[in-house]
């Protein structure tokens, strides 16, 4: 399992629109209507058990939260970073179809 980043890569590596709160990334994905977000979250959660690193989900009223933390190694890794990218390219592939409110 990758080591803890510093807090210098974490700035440095931390994927737009993401930001840090403690041992946590965070970002907050808006949609058009609910079940967008719905499906939004069936598909991170397909990554997360592909990458078996799974991230904390909020659904709301047209919005999803995600927050990354490596619980194994006690705060963000490697882990964290990479599936923040996967997850933004997924939403950037898959724009049009979640009507995405928010890139
Ligand atoms: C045994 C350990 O729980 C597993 O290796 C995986 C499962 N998914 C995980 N997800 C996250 N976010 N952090 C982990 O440390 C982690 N560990």
């Amino acid at each position: 399992m990758a080591d803890r980043l510093s807090d210098d890569e974490i700035a440095e590596q931390l994927p737009g629109s993401w930001e840090r709160e403690g041992d946590e990334i965070v970002r907050v994905y808006e949609f058009t209507d609910y079940l967008h977000g719905v499906n939004f979250a069936q598909m991170v959660g397909e990554i997360a058990e592909a990458q078996y690193h799974h991230p904390e989900m909020v659904i709301r009223f047209k919005e999803v939260e995600i927050r990354l933390t490596t619980h194994d190694e006690g705060g963000i890794t490697d882990a964290d970073i990479e599936m923040a990218e996967f997850i933004e390219s997924e939403k950037t592939a898959t724009a049009d179809s979640l009507d995405d409110v928010d890139l």
